[in-house]
């Protein structure tokens, strides 16, 4: 489901939806394969990225810690599935640290996928084979252990050489206890996609039919928030499901006297494209917001002032100095959302442009849709998020930082004060502080280095 919604569309998986009865009750392998039809039939084959960028995170919450730690007494390690390679590999080889992983290769024709599966696995496997049978390793199947979940494990050729198996059933599958993220071997600090939750059968039916309700109610929160003044759209927007908290150690009732010459930096972390909506509403005053990317549409339904960053340091230093002068700005020096409990590293230019930075750390909460995307159409997150029924956001201003006139003195540098900055929004959050940045983000989701076209949609 997850496929035929993130590589496809709504209209896909519903067709996979009202498929689940017929699959339901024809072999594993037939279901399999309509499965594999409806779900990869005229995807762009070198566009498919939903194996690298969703479904580790789904899979990764699916691995039960019992069979993580047999693994992880193995040596080389090889991972059998029916499953088309492209869903699985990544997610192996990555986050499980499997050796070589045997899946089913896709058919393609004119670079996009035909939907069927080719009989042979996937070209790996050949070595495997010729090594037994030329002798290459004597003791093969002696130091080999096989675990399965399936009783057919035999039909698999790679099983006749495993001195046990280990037969893995359903029973024993709900009594694992889930694989802590601490034990995660590889961090998952970025994933894309839209759905926040995992779509059994159960949920997908939730999902389609919130879909028209969840549309309307996005739009009436848009209207609402860009045509109403705060202290109405506030409880309307309550009213309509949307939850916010303020907190953090000094829930900023200390507001700035109202002759002060120059505004106030707010610099928070970046969850959604909303977090200076939400600040604006916390401190209930419009600020602008300072932002790197944003689409056109988004900028479009904004109720604030949104000005785009250059990524030439000194233009971008005038022009928030420029703003600065005109009232509060706020600006998420991440440069990009994150989704899991991290912080990517901070761009120092807030440090050189403001004596009155206020730190603020920002989480939230989404039950169905994520209103963020690497890979897909930025102009939807506003609408996706909104398309949420109850999504949280806590808000908390932390203590006040002198950027300038720190970096001045000499003792410390733009830098320190940045990771100082990320630091105590860290420890607000319980959250990671990494030095990863934008374009590695990218990198792992898109394949590209995430730099914004003035044209963004
Ligand atoms: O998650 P991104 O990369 O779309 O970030 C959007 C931000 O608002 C950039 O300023």
């Amino acid at each position: 489901m997850l496929v035929a919604f993130e590589a496809g569309n709504f209209l896909r998986a519903l067709v996979l939806f009202l498929l689940c009865p017929i699959i339901f009750f024809v072999s594993d392998e037939l279901g399999l394969k309509i499965m594999v039809m409806v779900c990869f039939f005229g995807v762009k084959k070198d566009s498919f990225r939903i194996g690298t960028a969703v479904l580790p995170k789904f899979f990764l919450e699916d691995v039960g810690l019992e069979a993580f730690e047999v693994l992880q007494r193995g040596g080389n390690k090889v991972g059998v599935s029916k499953l088309p390679q492209v869903m699985i590999e990544s997610f192996l080889k990555d986050y499980l640290e499997i050796d070589m992983v045997i899946g089913k290769e896709l058919k393609a024709f004119g670079g996009y996928f035909l939907g069927i599966m080719e009989e042979e696995e996937s070209h790996i496997v050949s070595p495997l084979w010729e090594e037994q049978e030329h002798g290459g390793d004597d003791d093969m199947g002696f130091d080999t252990i096989g675990i399965s979940t399936s009783n057919k494990f035999n039909d698999h050729q790679l099983f006749s050489y495993c001195k046990e198996v280990y037969l893995v059933g359903d029973s024993d599958k709900r009594s694992w206890k889930n694989l802590p993220r601490d034990r995660y071997p590889k961090k998952l600090v970025f994933h894309d996609g839209r759905l926040a939750l995992t779509p059994t059968p159960l949920e997908t039916l939730a999902i389609l039919m919130w879909l028209p309700l969840g549309i309307a109610l996005a739009i009436f929160r848009i209207i609402v928030g860009k045509s109403l003044p705060y202290d109405v759209s506030f409880p309307l927007l309550c009213f309509s499901g949307l939850r916010l908290t303020l907190g953090g150690p000094k829930a900023q009732s200390e507001t700035l006297p109202k002759d002060k010459p120059r505004g106030t930096l707010y610099v928070c972390n970046h969850r959604t494209l909303l977090d200076p909506l939400y600040i604006c509403v916390a401190l209930k005053k419009n600020l602008h917001a300072v932002t790197y990317s944003l689409s056109k549409m988004s900028e479009i339904l904004s109720p604030i002032k949104t000005v785009r960053l250059t990524r030439n340091r000194h233009r971008d230093g005038k022009m928030m100095e420029k703003l600065l002068n005109q009232g509060d700005v706020v600006v998420c020096p991440e440069g990009t959302t994150c989704r899991e409990p991290y912080l990517l590293r901070f761009s120092p230019l807030f440090t050189e442009i403001s004596d009155k930075i206020i730190p603020v750390a920002i989480n939230t909460h989404v039950g169905m849709f994520h209103g963020t995307t690497a890979g897909g159409l930025k102009c939807l997150d506003p609408l996706f998020y909104l398309m949420n029924p109850s999504p949280i956001y806590t808000v908390q201003l932390l203590e006040k930082v002198s950027g300038l006139s720190t970096c001045r003195d000499g003792n410390r540098s733009s830098f320190d004060v940045a990771n100082y900055v990320q630091g105590e929004i860290g420890k607000a959050l319980g959250f990671e502080c990494t030095k990863l940045t934008r374009r590695d983000k990218y990198l792992i989701l898109a394949g590209n280095e995430g730099i914004a076209s003035k044209c963004t949609i």
